[in-house]
């Protein structure tokens, strides 16, 4: 992939880890920071991979429905738990939905908090 671009967006929810022992197991919240890079090797005519005012609005729509919510009870993280990894797995396929013919989604990283984050990269 010869160009790479990134934006940052975050959201704030509660979450609580089955099948953990540990503090995590009790309902806490986390101000979530998330980064989305897209990637590809052609530029359309305006000298862009994919506009980031798109992608933002994208990011936009996936961290809205996310925001201020229970996650334990928010689809699909009812039945799976509400692990950075599957955060970032969750944004990462909803964010498919956003590519075009020459833009893909190349990483997204998930920021739990200054000091852990969870990424997921395409293969
Ligand atoms: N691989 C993962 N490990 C953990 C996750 C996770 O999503 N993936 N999540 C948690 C908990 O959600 C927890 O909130 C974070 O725990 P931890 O970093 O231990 O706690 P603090 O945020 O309080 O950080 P301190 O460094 O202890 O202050 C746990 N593990
Ligand atoms: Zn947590």
């Amino acid at each position: 992939m010869k160009y790479k671009l990134s934006v940052t967006k975050g959201f704030a929810s509660a979450h609580c880890l089955r099948e953990y022992k540990g503090k995590c197991e009790n309902v806490h919240g986390h101000n979530w920071k998330i980064r989305a890079a897209f990637g590809g090797t052609q530029l359309d005519k305006t000298g862009m991979l994919i506009d980031f005012t798109d992608l933002k609005a994208h990011l936009d729509k996936i961290m809205t429905y996310l925001d201020h919510k229970f996650l334990n009870e928010t689809a699909p993280f009812d039945k799976i738990n509400p692990t950075a990894e599957n955060i970032a797995l969750y944004i990462f396929e909803e964010l498919k939905k956003a590519e075009t013919l020459t833009a893909k989604v190349a990483e997204v990283e998930v920021w739990e908090s200054d000091t852990s984050s969870a990424t997921i990269t395409a293969e």
